[in-house]
This record gives structure tokens, sequence and C-alpha cells, in this order.
């Protein structure tokens, strides 16, 4: 589909065919970011990885990221900043279940995510400095990602979260053959090799409702064909995974959920699979992948395993 936006053209692809002749054949006449103003006051004027265009500083932030904060054995070594969060999570909601109290998933969540990120990005816990206000920081997140318009980071995580927890509550994760008490035991990065059923449930979550349903923008750097259509140079182009992710062409009965679908299957987020792309495909695709879905299933795992959830008043 063609829109123009004023005087600047977009193409939005919603088939996974064609979003692999974007995302794969033309990869790189396609991996530039458009210049526009939101991104550019969010990302101060463009200096971010996920905001600045293609060419040498974009090749030296991601060098950069994946050796110091993404490579596997600095996954490794950030282990233990997680599974403390993820002890956090627990101790502060257990607060509230003593005391059968109402409580505002989003806030814990939120701090959970932001906490993990800060210390491994900053190795400093935020938590630690009165000057920073968390009312404040989630506030000023939620606004330049409503202005962004892209959800990720740690928007995914809360709202993704509070869906999830509601959709299967009642889901037992093992928790039978460990006891109910969380004062003297915890969940482990290990564990989660335990609930192959969580996985399965992430990934039907991201393709009802992914993150990013446009992925973030691209821009074309020269003319190119996609599906036979001959797309411009400087035209904005859009991946709608969400109409991918709904499309009876490719998925059975989607707008059911059911993640048995995933069972046997091979179908995995590293974007090679055209009609699943959570973190995107390509040279611009999520280069926190993994530690995306480390936090969510650390997360998800602790919350389910410890605490029976209901919505207020039984709605
Ligand atoms: C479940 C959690 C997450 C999801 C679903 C997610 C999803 C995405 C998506 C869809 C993109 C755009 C890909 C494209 O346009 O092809 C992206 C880009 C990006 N993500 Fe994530 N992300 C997650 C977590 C994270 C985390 C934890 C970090 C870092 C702490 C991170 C850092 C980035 C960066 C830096 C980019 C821009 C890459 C570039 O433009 O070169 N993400 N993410």
């Amino acid at each position: 589909m063609l829109l123009r936006f004023g005087v600047v053209p977009m193409a939005v692809f919603s088939s996974k065919e064609a979003a692999k002749e974007v995302l794969k054949t033309h990869d790189l006449e396609t991996c530039t970011r458009p210049k526009l103003v939101a991104n550019g006051l969010f990302s101060r004027n463009f200096k971010d990885i996920g905001f600045t265009q293609y060419g040498e500083d974009w090749r030296e932030m991601k060098k950069l990221v994946g050796l110091e904060l993404f490579s596997p054995k600095k996954h490794k070594s950030f282990r233990s900043i997680r599974e403390d969060e993820g002890d956090l999570l627990v101790k502060k909601i257990s607060k509230s279940a003593q005391t059968q109290t109402l409580i505002d998933l989003r806030k814990s969540f939120f701090s959970f995510t932001a906490g993990t990120i800060f210390r491994i990005a900053f190795g400093q816990n935020f938590r630690e400095y009165s000057f920073i206000d968390m009312e404040k920081l989630e506030e000023l997140v939620l606004e330049a990602e409503t202005n962004v318009c892209i959800l990720a980071l740690t928007d995914f995580l809360p709202t993704g979260f509070g869906w999830l927890v509601d959709r299967i509550s009642g889901c037992s994760f093992g928790r039978s053959e460990r006891g109910n008490s969380h004062d003297d035991m915890r969940i482990t990065e290990e564990d989660l090799q335990k609930v192959e059923y969580l996985n399965l449930v992430i990934k039907e979550t991201f393709i009802l409702h992914p993150s990013s349903p446009l992925l973030l923008p691209r821009e074309t750097m020269s003319g190119i064909e996609i599906q036979g259509y001959h797309i411009p140079k400087n035209t904005h182009i859009k991946i709608n995974t969400y109409t991918i992710g709904r499309d009876p062409k490719v998925w059975t009965n989607p707008d059911e959920f059911y993640p048995e679908r995933f069972s046997n299957s091979s179908i995995s987020y590293k974007g090679q699979h055209y009609e699943f792309l959570p973190f995107g495909a390509g040279r611009r695709s999520c280069p926190g992948m993994n530690l995306g879905i480390t936090i969510l299933e650390l997360g998800l795992l602790n919350v389910l395993y410890f605490f029976d959830w209901s919505l207020p008043n039984g709605n």
C-alpha cells in the first residue's frame, strides 16, 4: 500500500513475502532511518543507535553494543543482575499479596525492566539515587514512546506482561514440584529451560500483540523493486507485522490464542521467518533480543510461579 504523508511517500508491506524482499533481498538499500522530528527529539538529534541514519556512526555503535552489552559472554555475565531484579520484583509483590491489596502490575514491571537495563547499561542501581524520581522517569519513557509512535524496549515488557499474566494465570509452571513458599527459594535462569510452554505462550503473544506492529521505520536509499512494484529512493518503509501475524494464509485460526501452534515448529525469533518478526530482521534488527526474551521469561516465571492472580472484583 502506498500512502502520502504530505510530500513524503510511505510504502506499507503486509505480507511475509514482501517483508522478506525488503528485509533480506533489499536489506542494504532500505536500512537507513528517516529523519523524523519526533525521533530526532527523542534521540538527541539522531545520536541514538535506533534512529541514526545508516553509515559509519551506526556501524561503530552496533559493534560497540554487540561487544560490550549483548555478546553471549556479556549476557552470561549479567545473569546475577537479572536474577536479583527478579527477586526484588517478587519481594515487592509479596507485600501486596500479604495484605491482599490491589497492585498496579505495570509499575512493578517497569521497575523490574528499567532496573535491570539500567544496571546492565550503567553499572548503577538507580534506586540508590534519591534525585531520580521513578514516577517521572516512567512518565518520560511513556511520553517519548507515544511521540515516537513505536513501542519497544521497556514498553513491551510491562504491557505484554500484564496481558500475559491475565491470559495464563492458573497455569502451573512446575510449582507442584517445588513448593509454594518464596522465603527460601528463587527462580534462576536455569529454570527457564524447564518451562517450554511459557516460551510458546510468549511467541503466541508476540504474534497477536507485537510490541512494534510496524517495526521501526526504514527509508530507501535507492530505487528498488518489491513484489513487482517500483519503490523510489527516499520512500518511508513500514513492515506491518500486526497484519502478517493475523494473515489466514499463513496462520490457521489466526485470531485464536493458541500457543500450541509453535510446538514442534522451527519458527524462531531470529528474523529468518518472515511471518514472525517481533524483533525485526536484517541489519537493523533488535540487538537486545536475547536480553529482552530473558527478562520477559524471568519476570513472567517469577510472578506466575509464586502468586495466584485475579482481576479486581472478578472482572
Ligand atoms: C521483548 C523486548 C523487545 C522487543 C519486542 C524489541 C523489538 C524491537 C524491534 C521490533 C526493533 C526494530 C527492528 C527493525 O526495525 O527491524 C528493535 C530495535 C532495537 N532494539 Fe529492541 N526489542 C526488545 C528489547 C530490547 C532491549 C532490552 C534492548 C536494549 C537494552 C533493545 C535495543 C534495541 C535497539 C538499540 C534497536 C535499534 C537497532 C538499530 O536500529 O540498529 N531492544 N527492537
